[in-house]
């Protein structure tokens, strides 16, 4: 059972501080991944905004550049000129090398024309594509820029989509995406001369792009047209395989579909998220000098995007090593802590347990102690008391708290508790001997040892150890009875009457009062005892002190002083008195019948006793000189017939 409960607590121990530290820190750790995704969102317009910039900045460029180019003078000249075959060849000679040289140096673009009003190739920069025999097409009619160019206004734009540029790939070899940028050329006199076309490298704009906006090497860059058409020559970070002119909305159709929806916007996919923004250049954030951008309205606007991975628990616990050491530092501290706890709360409750049991025994042992135990308040109120002297004093718990424990004290014993109690409230050690008397009047003799406990100077309880002495004292009484006493007649000994004599004498001398004594002897009392046995002799001495306790007051002292002899101390009593009261006993002795069984007959023993009477003389401190007084006075009374008294005195006895 105590073990089943060790698992349980080891149990909740791991399972709690697992909870508690997970719900502590789950909010901190939510937070701390909304701010890394929040980071992420800013950090998808940020590149965003770097990749139109970029892209609008090099459309502006571009299109400075054809405008500026249609309004060369000595292109204007050169698309008006009516001059010799001779001039004009000179002139187209440097223009062209002019062009070409501009060309070369501007790598964006791989090809310039001049082209007349009827789509005839007048010049083409660079001059080496121009002389290439392979591109013998020098017509350009029935083109989109210059049908979409010789409608447009001075300084209004056509713009192509951008697409391969078969021509150039020929000449160079490579795979190379171009966008014919036209102007219509108009004269000083605002006649229409004819189209000045710049093949753009799409590649360079678009590696521009791709490269500013990838500042973040995680960073995924989408370009597309209007229909999907991928616009970028590298691939996608989530597509790879994609190239120029694919077709990114079939092939990605899921991030396409929301891209479509919106002008603006950001979603997320997967683990990604992808901001994307319409791009119009035909409206939007144009600064140049043009009038009117036109191109084809089905490729227009086009779609930038950026992708970037967004922070999950998995990443983020993959990137921040840190956050896994914090974790489990935080968890194992928990875990630890709780296995302690469980662990020291299982001894701890083994502890109280067994201190549980102890105290039961310690209770057990006080309440059932051979002696009795109580706490008392300065009041004498008993504040706690074992059950044994509850008995005691035959009380119940409920006394506990009312009763005053002196209430229990016999009055002769009161004055020594009192004060053995003051010394205890004084914080002194005490003992006092006492009568305790209980409630339904049983005496017990006691002898209480208490101490005080004081707290700042105040008396609060005392502690009482009460040991019962009544077997003792009866013991004791007992014995002192047995030394005071003949053990066959059960009057008092000689030794008794030698002690009592020197109190009584002394009071009688104090009080002035007389004091007589009687000494007896049974007459031929050898005869009994020769005669019917010796039990029968003590039959005999029985019954002559049962006759005598008979016909004395209380205060009389009889006493046997040897075999057949007797002395009663009379106090208070003159010599008169005395030999009255002998001369009583001797007629009693004499009347009185002895039966007893002799031989299996019943027989009666008729006996008498002599008397010797005299009085303590005054000045006389012990009993012996009166006690050889009344001894002559025996002897006499022996010697003269026995059966009779003789008073006997000082004088005489000398
Ligand atoms: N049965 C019995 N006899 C005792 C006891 N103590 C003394 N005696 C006897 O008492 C007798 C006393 O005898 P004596 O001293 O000669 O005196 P007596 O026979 O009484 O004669 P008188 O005193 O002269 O009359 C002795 O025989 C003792 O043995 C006793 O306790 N019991």
């Amino acid at each position: 059972m105590t073990q089943q409960r060790l698992y349980a607590r080891l149990i909740l121990a791991v399972l709690l501080p697992l909870i508690l530290v997970t719900a502590t820190l789950w909010p901190v750790l939510h937070m701390h991944l909304e701010t890394r995704q929040e980071s992420i969102r800013e950090e998808t317009r940020a590149i965003l905004q770097v990749g139109e910039s970029t892209l609008l900045r090099d459309i502006n460029e571009t299109l400075s550049y054809a405008l500026a180019i249609a309004e060369m003078p000595i292109i204007k000249a050169h698309m008006t000129s009516e001059d010799t075959e001779n001039t004009e060849n000179s002139t187209s000679a440097q223009l062209s090398s002019f062009l070409s040289t501009l060309v070369r140096h501007y790598p964006r673009y791989t090809k310039l024309t001049l082209i007349d009003n009827q789509g005839n190739e007048v010049l083409s920069a660079p001059t080496e594509l121009a002389s290439d025999p392979r591109f013998t097409a020098k017509r350009h009619a029935s083109t989109d820029y210059f049908k979409a160019a010789s409608k447009l206004l001075a300084r209004d734009l056509y713009i192509s989509p951008p697409g391969r540029n078969l021509q150039y790939e020929l000449f160079s070899g490579e795979v190379i995406p171009v966008v014919n940028v036209a102007t219509p050329i108009f004269d000083d006199q605002g006649e229409r001369e004819g189209v000045v076309l710049l093949s753009l490298n799409w590649q360079h704009l678009s590696e521009a792009v791709h490269q500013a906006m990838h500042i973040d090497p995680d960073a995924g860059v989408l370009l597309a047209d209007a229909q999907g058409g991928w616009l970028l020559t590298e691939g996608s970070q989530r597509l790879p395989m994609i190239s120029f002119g694919d077709n990114y909305a079939r092939l990605a159709a899921e991030p396409w579909q929301p891209v479509t929806e919106q002008v603006e916007g950001a979603f997320t996919l997967g683990n990604h998220q992808l901001r994307f923004q319409r791009f119009d250049i035909r409206s939007q954030g144009y600064q140049g000098l043009a009038g009117r951008i036109f191109s084809q309205d089905d490729t227009l606007p086009w779609v930038l995007g950026v992708s970037l991975t967004m922070p999950t628990w998995k990443t983020l616990l993959q990137d921040d090593a840190s956050v896994i050491w914090f974790l489990l530092l935080t968890y194992s501290t928990a875990v630890a802590l709780g296995i302690y706890w469980s662990f020291s709360s299982h001894q701890q409750r083994k502890l109280r347990h067994q201190a549980v049991l102890h105290a039961n025994e310690v209770s057990k042992l006080y309440d059932s102690a051979p002696c009795g135990y109580h706490s008392l308040n300065a009041d004498g109120v008993i504040l706690k008391m074992n059950q044994t002297e509850l008995d005691w004093l035959n009380l119940d718990r409920d006394a506990i708290g009312q009763r005053c424990y002196l209430d229990f004290v016999s009055p002769a014993s009161l004055p020594d508790v009192e004060a053995a109690f003051q010394d205890v409230k004084a914080g002194q050690q005490a003992e006092a001997e006492c009568t305790l008397v209980a409630d339904d009047g049983q005496t017990r003799h006691v002898i209480i040892q208490a101490v005080g406990y004081r707290e700042n100077n105040r008396f609060m309880y005392s502690n009482a150890t009460v040991f019962d002495i009544t077997e003792r004292k009866q013991l004791e009484e007992k014995l002192r009875a047995q030394a005071m006493t003949d053990p066959l007649t059960g009057v008092f000994n000689r030794r008794y009457l030698q002690a009592q004599a020197s109190i009584e004498i002394s009071r009688a001398s104090r009080h002035d009062t007389p004091i007589s004594l009687i000494a007896i002897d049974i007459d031929h009392f050898k005869h009994i005892n020769d005669e019917y046995g010796h039990d029968a002799g003590d039959e005999v001495l029985k019954r002559f002190t049962d006759v005598i306790k008979g016909l004395l007051r209380q205060e009389d002292l009889l006493c046997r002083v040897g075999g057949e002899e007797f002395a009663i101390l009379l106090p208070s009593t003159a010599l008169d008195r005395a030999q009255q009261v002998a001369e009583r006993i001797r007629a009693a002795v004499e009347q009185a019948q002895v039966s007893i069984e002799n031989a299996d007959v019943p027989t009666t023993i008729y006996i008498t006793a002599s008397f010797g009477v005299t009085h303590i003389e005054r000045g006389e401190k012990t009993l012996k000189a009166a006690i050889k007084r009344a001894d002559n006075g025996l002897y006499e009374a022996k010697e003269t017939g026995r059966n009779r008294i003789v008073i006997s005195l000082r004088s005489k006895s000398s």
